[in-house]
C-alpha cells in the first residue's frame, strides 16, 4: 500500500481532481513514515493536509497523483502520476480573469512570497517574470477578501464542473499552483509541461506550495551551482545562441545558479578548470561538441590526478575519478558523446537531465606514447584512414565542415594502408559470454580464458596475422573473440553489464589474455563509445558499454577499393554486423598496443587522432580505466524488444531520434 503524505483537492481545467503525495512503498518504506503523519482524505470535498515527514521522505519512491473526481472523461493532457523526481518548479500566484483585471488591481496588495525556513528559496527568475500573464500577482499572507468569497464558493464550483455551466465564481480571484514538470513520456526527448491547480483556498495552496518545496529539497542529486563552459564558435557558432535563449532560461526555472565562461581561445576551459578554484560547484557544464568536452574532460582529471599526486606518464596509472559530473549541452557539429549518452542531440534534454542530476559512469582510456602520456580519451582514437582525414582536414579550415567530406575522399581515392603490429589484451570474460556457444571450443580443460572458436580459427589461419600467447606460465593456451553480433545488446539507461562490478574481481586473479595481430590494416579505430551522429546512424561500434572496462578494436585490412567502401557504406547506415565483413575484425578489449612498423625510410608512417585531435608517437599504448568519469546524463533508454538485437537482417531503426537528426541539426543551424 502506498504511504500518502498528503492529500488535497483541486480544479484542473475546470475539472475536479483529488491531489496526493505518495510514497510507493513497494520497497518497504511504509515504515519510515510515522502512522500519525498518513491521513487520508475521505470526502472528497474536504482537503485533509498533513505535514510530510520531511527527513523521511525517499525522493525516488515519491510521487505525485491526480485522481479525477469528476464523472467525466479524463483529459489526456493531465498526468496520472508525476514522480517527484522529475519536478522542475513550485510557483504560487493570484489570478484575476482578463476583464476584471482592472477593477481589481487596485485592491491588490504588494506581491511578497513567503517561505518556510525548511524550503528550498525560490527565486522567480527574471525571464519568468518576463513571460507571467500580467493579469498574474505573487500572493500574500494577509488573505484578501475575495479569497474568503472563493472558499465560500467552492462547492458550487464543484457542481458546475458536472454541469459545465459557467457561474458567477469565475469572476473571482483564481488561488493558483503552477507546477512544472519533466515530461519524460517519449523515452528519447525530455520536454517541459505545466500544470496549474486552482486550489479551494489561500492556506491549502500555501500548505500544498511548502509541502512541495519541501519534497523538492530532498532531492539531493540535483546540483545547484554549476560552472558552465561555452564555446562560440562551436558548430557554425550556434553555441551561444542554445546556451542564452534555449538553455540558460530552464536552468533559472529549476533555481540552478549557473556561472558562465565564454572561452576565448582553445583550452581556455581545460586551463581554468585545472588552475582556478571549483569548490563552490556542484558540476560543469559544457556548451559545444566533442572536441570542447575533451577539454573539459581533460581539465578535470588532470587536476584530480594532480591533486591525488598521480603520475599519469606511467602507462600502468590507474586515474581517480573526479567529484564534480560534467553535463553536455550539444551544440557541436558532431556531438557524438551526447548522442551515446544521452540518445540524441536536444540541449533542453540534455538540459533537463542536468537538472535532475542523472548520473551516468563512463570509462575513459589512457593514451601514452614512447614519451609519457598524451591524451584521455572519451569517444575514438584513430590510425590510418580517419587520422590522415582529421590531418588532412585541418589545413583546409577554410572550408569549413565540407573539409571532412572532402578531405574523406581524397583519402579514399589514396587508399593507403600501414604495416602495422598491435598487442591486445582482450577482455577474457566477455569473450567468454560473448561468443556463440557453438562456436566456442575449449582447449584448456574448460579454462575461460583459454577458448578458441572455430570460426575464429580459420581466420587466424588464413590471413597472415600472428597469434602469440602472452602466458607468463608458459603453457599454450590461444584466445580469439573477433565479435559476433549475435547475443549482443546496446549499453543502455542501467546496463547490466555496465553494473557488473562482480566481473573485474572474479577475473582479478586471472592473467590478462594477449594476442598479437600484424598486417597492412587501412585503418585502426579504438572505441570507448558507438560514436554516433548524424552520418551514422548506429555509430561504427553499436554495441560497445560505456562503462563496462572495456573497448571495442576494429582493425579494417588492406582490402580492395570497393570492400573498403562497403566498410564505410556499413559505418554510415548499418554497422551492427560490420565484423562479418572479410577485411574487418572487431575485438573488446582492455588494452591495446599499436606499433607502426616502417619498413624502409619512403614509407609514410599514419596519422593518429583522439578524440578529433591530432596526436604523435611511434608507438601508442591505450589502457582503459572503468567509470572514470560521471556525467549528468540519463544513458539510452530503449524499450523492452530494442535491447537485445538478435538478427542480422533486422532492419528496424531501432534509434528512432536518428531518423530525425539531419533535419533537427540543419532546424538548430537555420535559427
Ligand atoms: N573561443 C574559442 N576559439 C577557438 N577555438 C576554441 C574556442 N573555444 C574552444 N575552442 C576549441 O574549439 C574546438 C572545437 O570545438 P567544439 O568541439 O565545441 O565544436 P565543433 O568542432 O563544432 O564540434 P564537434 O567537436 O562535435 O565536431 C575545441 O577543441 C576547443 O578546444
Amino acid at each position: 500500500m502506498p504511504s500518502i503524505l498528503y492529500s488535497t483537492t483541486c480544479y484542473i481545467s475546470n475539472d475536479f481532481y483529488r491531489l496526493r503525495i505518495y510514497v510507493d512503498d513497494g520497497n518497504n518504506y511504509s515504515d519510515l513514515v510515522s502512522p500519525k503523519n498518513i491521513k487520508l482524505a475521505t470526502d472528497s470535498l474536504d482537503f485533509t493536509a498533513t505535514s510530510i515527514p520531511i527527513d523521511h521522505i525517499k525522493p525516488s519512491f515519491t510521487r505525485l497523483n491526480f485522481e479525477l473526481l469528476n464523472e467525466k472523461k479524463p483529459n489526456n493532457n493531465i498526468p496520472t502520476t508525476i514522480p517527484l523526481k522529475y519536478l522542475l518548479n513550485v510557483q504560487q500566484t493570484t489570478s484575476l480573469p482578463k476583464n476584471s483585471y482592472r477593477n481589481f488591481s487596485t485592491s491588490l496588495p504588494t506581491p511578497s512570497l513567503e517561505t518556510s525556513s525548511r524550503m528550498i528559496s525560490l527565486t522567480s527568475s527574471p525571464i519568468l517574470e518576463q513571460s507571467e500573464e500580467r493579469s498574474r500577482i505573487m500572493l500574500t499572507p494577509n488573505s484578501s477578501q475575495a479569497m474568503f468569497k472563493r472558499r465560500q464558493f467552492s462547492f458550487r464550483r464543484f457542481l458546475s464542473s458536472f454541469s459545465n455551466t459557467d457561474s458567477d465564481v469565475v469572476l473571482l480571484y483564481k488561488t493558483l499552483i503552477k507546477i512544472k514538470y519533466i515530461d519524460v513520456s517519449n523515452s528519447f526527448q525530455w520536454n517541459i509541461k505545466s500544470l496549474e491547480l486552482e486550489m479551494d483556498s489561500e492556506d491549502i495552496a500555501n500548505e500544498l506550495y511548502i509541502n512541495l518545496n519541501s519534497c523538492l529539497s530532498t532531492l539531493e542529486q540535483r546540483p545547484h551551482r554549476l560552472l558552465a563552459f561555452v564555446n562560440p564558435l562551436s558548430g557554425k557558432g550556434r553555441a551561444r545562441y542554445v546556451y542564452d535563449k534555449k538553455v540558460l532560461p530552464v536552468f533559472q526555472e529549476a533555481n540552478i545558479f549557473v556561472d558562465t565562461i565564454y572561452t576565448e581561445r582553445a583550452n581556455h576551459a581545460q586551463e581554468y578548470i585545472v588552475n582556478e578554484m571549483l569548490d563552490d560547484y556542484d558540476g560543469l557544464i559544457c556548451v559545444g561538441g566533442d572536441g570542447m568536452f575533451a577539454e573539459l574532460c581533460h581539465g578535470l582529471l588532470l587536476r584530480t590526478a594532480r591533486d591525488e599526486q598521480i603520475n599519469i606518464d606511467d602507462p600502468h596509472v590507474n586515474i581517480i575519478r573526479p567529484n564534480l559530473r560534467i553535463g553536455i549541452i550539444p551544440a557541436g557539429s558532431t556531438d557524438a558523446v551526447v548522442f551515446g549518452t544521452t540518445g540524441l542531440n536536444d540541449p533542453i534534454t540534455s538540459a533537463l537531465q542536468i537538472i535532475v542530476g542523472e548520473s551516468l559512469l563512463i570509462d575513459i582510456t589512457t593514451v601514452h606514447n614512447e614519451n609519457g602520456f598524451v591524451r584521455f580519451m572519451a569517444t575514438m582514437l584513430a590510425y590510418g584512414f580517419f587520422g590522415d582525414i582529421i590531418y588532412q582536414s585541418d589545413n583546409w579550415r577554410c572550408l569549413g565542415p565540407l573539409r571532412y567530406d572532402l578531405a574523406g575522399f581524397c583519402q579514399f581515392l589514396r587508399h593507403t594502408s600501414y604495416h602495422t603490429e598491435l598487442t591486445i589484451t582482450l577482455s577474457s570474460h566477455d569473450s567468454v559470454e560473448i561468443c556463440h556457444p557453438q562456436t566456442i571450443t575449449s582447449i584448456n580443460n574448460g579454462s575461460k580464458t583459454s577458448i578458441v572458436s572455430s570460426d575464429c580459427q580459420k581466420l587466424i589461419n588464413s590471413s597472415n596475422s600472428t597469434l602469440t600467447e602472452m602466458n607468463s606460465m608458459n603453457k599454450s593456451y590461444d584466445i580469439i573473440s573477433k565479435l559476433p553480433t549475435s547475443n549482443l545488446g546496446f549499453c543502455r539507461q542501467n546496463c547490466e553489464t555496465c553494473a557488473e562490478e562482480k566481473q573485474t574481481n572474479r577475473n582479478k586473479d586471472q592473467l590478462p589474455s594477449q594476442i598479437k595481430r600484424e598486417g597492412r590494416y587501412t585503418t585502426i579505430n579504438c572505441l570507448n563509445m558507438p560514436c554516433r551522429c548524424a552520418k551514422s546512424k548506429y555509430g561504427m561500434s553499436p554495441f560497445v558499454h560505456l562503462g563496462d572496462g572495456t573497448f571495442d578494436l576494429i582493425l579494417v585490412k588492406r582490402s580492395w577499393r570497393t570492400s573498403f567502401l562497403r566498410f564505410l557504406w556499413q559505418v554510415a547506415n548499418d554497422s551492427r554486423s560490420i565484423e562479418d565483413l572479410p577485411n574487418v575484425e572487431r575485438y573488446r578489449v582492455r588494452e591495446v598496443l599499436i606499433r607502426p612498423i616502417n619498413k624502409g625510410q619512403r614509407k609514410k608512417a599514419g596519422n593518429w587522432a583522439c578524440d578529433g585531435e591530432l596526436i604523435s608517437g611511434n608507438e601508442i599504448q591505450i589502457r582503459v580505466h572503468r567509470q572514470a568519469l560521471n556525467l549528468f546524463a540519463s544513458g539510452i533508454k530503449l524499450k523492452e524488444k530494442q535491447q537485445h538485437i538478435d538478427s542480422k537482417s533486422e532492419t528496424t531503426n531501432w534509434f528512432p531520434c536518428m531518423r530525425n537528426t539531419k533535419k533537427k541539426i540543419s532546424q538548430e543551424s537555420n535559427s
